[in-house]
């Protein structure tokens, strides 16, 4: 029966979904991901992966198809495991080495597999798929969708979602209800019933704007605001531009456009003073910008929500009174600034992880109310049990003074309001605009909290970049020899100087990152530790100039 199953699947990649290349892919950070031609051989094995998934886990699991970001060409796949969260490293290798056999071997290798991790075939399994507005994205899902009925899976199609609108249908599938309904529907209605519940709670609305000019990167959040407008109505008036109904995907407009260009997208008109929002493609990433009566531009990035969102959580649970550990994470391309203003101002200690979602997300599971964000603007917040179970106990707590009652059952509405599994721009942005209008904030308030210290990043192409070896959540490098010790003696000149290098995980490049008390001298840091990489790392191609 079993062998049955392997030999059709075998035969149907060979006739339909043929591996044409022998070219590796590896599923990296932000899964597979490379030009869409290249990946139905691909998702057809993830669809088969998945079902043997969801039979050790004894749970749905969850495939999303897109690639974020990236040019419209190109696309990409990401598995969901049952609580929302990110595939299982261990998970990811094998990811990895099913991709990668010949098509020949497919039966023997999956075989292998079903052994190796003691498979009880005979479960049943269950996988729920959604995919972005990419071209490539509809035969992509078909494919996907051949290998889990090849494998006899039950599956659910949602069609188009954002990324994090599918990790919230997996954990509401597999939470029994308890988190949700598994449904669009369910998603709009507990996000916009705790924003609309928060929003009839502020009286003094200070300087908050309830408008807000948002840049969907033609990507599949401009679709999905068009719902949410529908519930929230006018507590939050948006302006919706690059709605996919002319531009192209993320070109030129989307959060990793105006994160990594400083400045705003194209397709939005820009008036002094007003704030803006952008979506990046599959909407899980949301950056802010304002531009200033004199034309300078002002993002509010990842940093800054880590920063407004901690603020708010640690007056909130002050009036609570309850004993609650705050914590915020980041990564090491955080700003400077952003880590004094929050150990120093706000008193939230913070923890520094390696780049990626899943390290913030592993250790923002240390605390009770854990907080966190990438430079990028992908973040969330994160309760523990113990957290969700004191705030529901103070809400009912007839004992309690009726401020702190108030105070815990506000904590429990904005606790609806996120999307604890993966960072969320609609989540963030409802999030975002909540806190700003209890603080009776406008967006030139948000900034003033801190100023950021000038920072620049760079790319050094060298022979092979493995030889950077990094520790201390990747601030300081252990290989190549002497390397370290240059930049340590660099960084001692410069005033407020930091600098680290570490081996991209997306992109065959080392990555400089240096920060300084001005522009020009962040830059001429920048400048000459990369040299340094260059010289001291096998750098290739062009010598690395002063960007400024
Ligand atoms: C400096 C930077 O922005 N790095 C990004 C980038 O990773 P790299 O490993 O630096 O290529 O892509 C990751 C996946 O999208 C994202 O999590 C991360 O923040
Ligand atoms: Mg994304």
């Amino acid at each position: 029966m079993m062998d049955a199953v392997l030999q059709s699947a075998t035969r149907l990649a060979l006739e339909k979904f043929p591996r044409k290349s022998d070219k590796f892919i590896q599923y990296g950070t932000a899964g597979f991901r490379t030009k869409g031609v290249d990946l139905p051989h691909v998702i057809y094995r993830m669809g088969i992966l998945a079902v043997l998934r969801s039979k050790v886990k004894k749970a749905t699991i969850g495939v999303m198809i897109t690639a974020s970001h990236n040019p419209e060409a190109d696309n990409g796949v990401k598995l969901i495991d049952p609580m929302g969260e990110m595939l299982e490293a261990l998970w990811e290798d094998i990811a990895t080495r099913l991709a990668n056999v010949p098509d020949a071997d497919l039966a023997g290798m999956l075989s292998s597999l079903i052994e190796e991790e003691k498979i009880d075939m005979g479960q049943s399994a269950s996988v729920s798929f959604a995919r972005d507005t990419r071209p490539s994205s509809v035969p992509l899902a078909q494919a996907l969708q051949a290998g889990i009925e090849v494998m006899q899976g039950m599956f659910q199609d949602y069609g188009l979602l954002t990324t994090p609108q599918l990790h919230y249908m997996v954990r509401c599938k597999n939470s029994a209800g308890e988190y949700g309904k598994p449904t669009e529907e369910g998603y709009y209605e507990k996000l916009t019933s705790a924003f609309l519940k928060l929003h009839a709670q502020v009286t003094h609305t200070g300087r908050y704007s309830g408008s807000l000019h948002l840049d969907a990167a033609n990507g599949v959040g401009a679709m999905k605001i068009r719902e949410v407008e529908k519930y929230i109505e006018k507590a939050l008036t948006i302006s919706l531009y690059n709605d996919g109904s002319h531009g192209k995907l993320n070109d030129k407009c989307g959060a990793d456009y105006v994160k990594t260009g400083q400045c705003a997208p194209n397709g939005l008109p820009v008036k002094a003073g007003v704030k803006c929002a952008s979506f990046d493609g599959d909407a899980d990433r949301i950056v802010y910008f304002y531009v200033d009566d004199d034309g300078s531009f002002h993002l509010l990035d990842g940093d800054r929500m880590a920063t407004l969102v901690a603020g708010f959580f640690q007056g909130l649970i002050q009036s609570t009174g309850l004993d609650l550990k705050i914590g915020l994470v980041q990564t090491a391309y955080a700003n400077g600034s952003s880590t004094n203003y929050i150990t120093q101002q706000l008193k939230v200690p913070v923890a520094c992880v390696p780049t990626g979602v899943k390290h913030l997300h592993h250790k923002a599971q240390d605390f009770d109310v854990g907080v966190y964000f990438e430079a990028n603007g992908h973040g969330t917040v994160l309760f523990s049990d113990r957290a969700m179970e004191k705030v529901e106990g103070a809400v009912v707590n007839t004992g309690l003074p009726s401020e702190r009652r108030a105070a815990a059952d506000k904590l429990k509405t904005v606790i609806d309001l996120i999307n604890q599994t993966v960072g969320d721009a609609i989540s963030d942005m409802l999030l975002v605009e909540t806190v700003l209008n209890s603080q009776g904030w406008g967006i030139q308030d948000w900034k003033m909290c801190y100023t950021d210290l000038p920072n620049r990043q760079s790319k050094v192409t060298v022979k092979d970049r493995t030889v950077i070896q990094t520790t201390d959540a990747e601030r300081k490098t252990t290989s190549p020899p002497g390397l370290q010790e240059a930049i340590d003696k660099l960084v001692a000149v410069f005033n407020q100087g930091r600098s680290f290098v570490r081996p991209s995980g997306t992109e065959d490049i080392v990555r400089v990152y240096a920060e300084a008390d001005t522009q020009v001298n962040a830059d001429k840091l920048a400048y000459e530790v990369s040299l340094l990489v260059y010289q001291l790392a096998g750098g290739i191609g062009e010598e690395p100039k002063l960007i400024s």
